[in-house]
């Protein structure tokens, strides 16, 4: 303890400048931003500069001084220049020796170099205290004050006060730091700027070849057999109809797949005998993109609703219904009441509008700031037995609108079948597998492989009994 207190005491004392004095070497973009944002924080700023006497631009009232000259003045020094030029303060290791040095470079590409731009800095300057951050927020954000993107600062340091002292300065400019811990993580925080929607990318792909495999599916099944077979030109169904049938069929699919990699999961753990192994590489980024696949499958689920509710006023089904009316009127000819019609349509339209709901809510509960509020138990209850329960409504959905029409009541040939009994495939695999998969005995042997049943000893199964309402 007294050790520990007599290297923080110190190090507190030398940054008690808080609020004070802030060093900026570089005025370019950054460097300028940066500055400007400072001082209207409160901080006063010096630049360090090449050329101190040929700086212009820099904002009112701050003093550019020569690197050395500047750095003598201030403890926490902000580096606003290109990794590339980082060699040249190694001449300067003297001055700098115990500093904050601030560094806030990005790079071009991801993983351009075989270290973090931070950890080569902490390398050139072993005796200065290297913190990356401010990296994610751009010069123009800072000018501007409009942060229309991201206000969180990463933060990282092997040296704790440093980085808190560096957080602090993060607060005091109206930014949020988010502490990464060391400098092992500055690759990460480095590589973040670069990256274009990490995580929708394996979705949106999926989604798109989903959509356009179904979409010529349907036109083939749907206008190119007709007109060969039937002779009939329904080209017009491209713009609605067979949207409408593509939205629900790749919407379904997708929430089917967001249930899958759970069941391959369970299957894995339950042929291995164990969860101490880690699953294939493709599962794992399966499983992290859940979220996306499922709100990507939402989102074709209010198209599909949106898309039904404008049926009724198409030229195509007005002409078709008035028609029918005419015809009955003609032939003097009343069609009959029919019952098991009343039953199919009201039977999946209910299916459809309760599946619905749930999506939403399922939509709903995945939001941050809402899931925020319910502990895991809750959100897994949510997450899992909701979602089954949508997927089951959904399924039934399709299967009792096109019941008459599946496989072998097609019109069309067995290897053509409709494209909705495709879509059947993955929902029925996941429901029947997850339906196996809670069958006691099946759901009693994965509770005690997820629990390490056979790693423990005798007293922890005893304790694990007793414990064993927690389990998961
Ligand atoms: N622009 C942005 O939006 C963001 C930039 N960054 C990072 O901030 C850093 C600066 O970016 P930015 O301001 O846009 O770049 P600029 O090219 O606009 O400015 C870089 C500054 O570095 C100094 N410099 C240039 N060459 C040398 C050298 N050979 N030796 C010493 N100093 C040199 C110069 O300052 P002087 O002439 O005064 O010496 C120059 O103004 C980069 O690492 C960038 O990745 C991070 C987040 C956002
Ligand atoms: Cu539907």
């Amino acid at each position: 303890m007294e050790k520990l207190n007599s290297n923080l005491i110190p190090l507190r004392t030398d940054f008690t400048e808080k609020k004070d004095r802030i060093c900026i070497f570089g005025t370019g973009d950054f460097g300028r931003s940066l500055g400007l944002k400072m001082l209207q924080s409160g901080y006063s700023v010096i630049y360090g500069s090449r050329n101190p006497n040929a700086v212009s631009m820099v904002p009112k009232g701050v003093e550019v001084l020569n690197h050395a000259e500047a750095a003598q003045k201030c403890s926490v020094i902000f580096l606003a220049m290109h990794r590339n030029h980082y060699s040249f303060l190694a001449e300067l290791s003297d001055v700098l020796q115990g500093k904050i040095l601030v560094d806030v470079s990005n790079n071009l590409k991801i993983n351009q170099y075989p270290e973090s731009n931070a950890e080569y800095l902490a390398s050139i300057l072993p005796g200065a205290k290297v913190v990356k951050a401010f990296n994610t927020v751009s010069a123009w954000a800072l000018q501007s004050g409009t942060l229309d993107a991201s206000r969180q600062v990463f933060v990282c340091s092997n040296d704790n006060i440093a980085k808190h002292f560096v957080m602090d300065i993060v607060r005091g400019t109206g930014l949020t730091p988010q502490d990464r811990g060391s400098l092992l993580a500055a690759r990460d925080v480095e590589n973040y700027p670069l990256q274009l929607f990490p995580m929708w990318r394996l979705p949106m792909y999926i989604c798109a070849g989903l959509t356009v495999f179904v979409f010529l599916y349907c036109v083939m099944t749907m206008v190119v057999y007709t007109a060969i077979y039937e002779k009939k030109d329904v080209s017009y169904y491209i713009l609605v109809t067979i949207p409408n049938k593509v939205f629900p069929i790749v919407s379904l699919m997708l929430l089917a797949l967001v249930y899958l990699p759970g069941v391959f999961a369970a299957i894995i753990q339950l042929h291995r005998g164990t969860k101490y192994s880690r699953f294939p590489n493709f599962l794992d980024q399966w499983m992290l993109c859940r979220k996306q696949l499922g709100l990507v499958a939402l989102a074709y689920a209010f198209l599909h609703a949106i898309y039904t509710l404008v049926i009724p006023i198409r030229y195509s089904v007005s002409f078709r219904r008035n028609n029918g009316i005419i015809e009955q009127i003609k032939s003097n000819n009343t069609r009959p009441f029919l019952y098991s019609s009343t039953w199919r349509s009201d039977t999946y339209l209910a299916f459809g509008i309760l599946g619905f709901f749930f999506y939403i809510l399922l939509g709903i509960t995945s939001l941050p700031s809402v899931s925020n509020t319910v502990n895991w138990r809750e959100f897994r209850f949510v997450q899992s037995k909701l979602g089954y329960l949508t997927l089951l409504l959904c399924t039934a959905h399709a299967m009792v609108y096109g019941w008459d029409r599946f496989l072998i009541f097609s019109r069309f040939k067995w290897y053509l079948p409709p494209a909705y009994t495709l879509a059947l495939i993955i929902p029925c695999i996941v429901l029947i597998f997850k339906f196996i998969l809670i069958t006691p005995c099946i759901d009693q042997r994965i509770t005690q492989i997820r629990q390490g049943w056979e790693r423990m000893s005798k007293t922890q199964k005893d304790t694990h009994l007793q414990n064993d309402n927690l389990a998961i």
